[in-house]
């Protein structure tokens, strides 16, 4: 099996390092291509991957393409490489309101995988919402899989429910890497140095994250059993509702939802 790359910035970079950190394939199975040389090079000397000429090379030497461009591009990439695809090829997107029909009607052969990733897939720890073209079979699906398992863990879901997926779980670590923020910028104000106020609130984070996770618990009950009577914690819930944290959260996710329709 052979992987192509087309694009090689935050996601392409990220999905490339831990498929090799993995070992789901070895970089002389690997093919990239970016219009940035500079990117290129780099990642040659770095990662010993295969760089290709152009586009059309890449798609020649991959059974499974993965289009990494930002979704202005997609049109001009699906165009240049559409008379390159076979049956047996998979093409993978990562684009938030690309559909797979929008890509079979400029592509009409091969097999499409729409996924959604997010950044903390280059540690491991993403999460990739996955749907397919009908055509995949469980074999097919299974590659897809295992490359997005080597980046984390992967939901599969209806397609219509992709983009919803995309602002849950693609675009909302930018959100609470800005609650981390705030969080360390109020110790900093109390008097915590940097290191040690980033260091405690990533941490309080990534282990309420995992709280809820392993546990199995509500949310709810989980902040409940934080909470003692007349306590600490409870003047910053109320103060927390008195903001409209809440009400914030679920308008920046509605709001990166509501984007992707003018996306295309
Ligand atoms: N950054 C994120 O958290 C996530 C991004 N995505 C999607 O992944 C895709 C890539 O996003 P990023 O990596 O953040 O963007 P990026 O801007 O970092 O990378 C895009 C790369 O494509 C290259 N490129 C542009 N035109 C090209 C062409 N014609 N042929 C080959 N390469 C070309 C650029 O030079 C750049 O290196 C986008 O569609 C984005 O919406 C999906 C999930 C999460
Ligand atoms: O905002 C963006 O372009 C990307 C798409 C999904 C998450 N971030």
């Amino acid at each position: 099996m052979r992987i192509g790359f087309i694009g090689m910035g935050n996601m392409g970079t990220a999905l490339l390092k831990t498929i090799i950190n993995a070992k789901l394939l070895s970089p002389k199975n690997i093919f990239v291509y970016d219009i940035s040389h500079d990117k290129l090079n780099k990642l040659k000397n770095e990662l010993y991957v295969n760089i290709s000429a152009n586009n059309k090379s890449l798609v020649e030497n991959s059974d499974i393409i993965i289009l990494a461009v930002k979704p202005n591009i997609y049109d001009t990439v699906l165009r240049e490489i559409k008379d390159l695809i076979d049956n047996n090829k998979i093409i993978i997107t990562i684009a938030p309101g690309i559909s797979i029909e929008h890509v079979r009607n400029i592509i009409s052969k091969g097999k499409i995988a729409r996924t959604i990733p997010n950044t903390p897939a280059l540690i491991g720890e993403g999460i990739t919402a996955i749907t397919y073209s009908n055509d995949f079979s469980e074999e097919n699906k299974k590659i897809v899989q295992d490359i997005f398992k080597s980046c984390g863990e992967i939901v599969e879901i209806d397609e219509k429910l992709i983009d919803i997926a995309m602002a849950v779980s693609s675009c909302s670590p930018a959100f609470v890497y800005m609650f981390i923020e705030a969080i360390a910028d109020a110790g900093v104000s109390l008097g915590l140095t940097r290191d040690i106020a980033y260091k405690l609130a990533s941490k309080a984070v990534s282990g309420s994250g995992s709280m809820v996770l392993k546990t199995g618990m509500h949310p709810g009950q989980l902040k409940d059993m934080v909470t003692s009577p007349a306590g600490t914690t409870i003047q910053g819930v109320r103060t927390l509702e008195k903001y409209g944290m809440r009400s914030a959260v679920i308008e920046a996710i509605i709001a990166s939802y509501e984007k992707v329709k003018s996306l295309k």
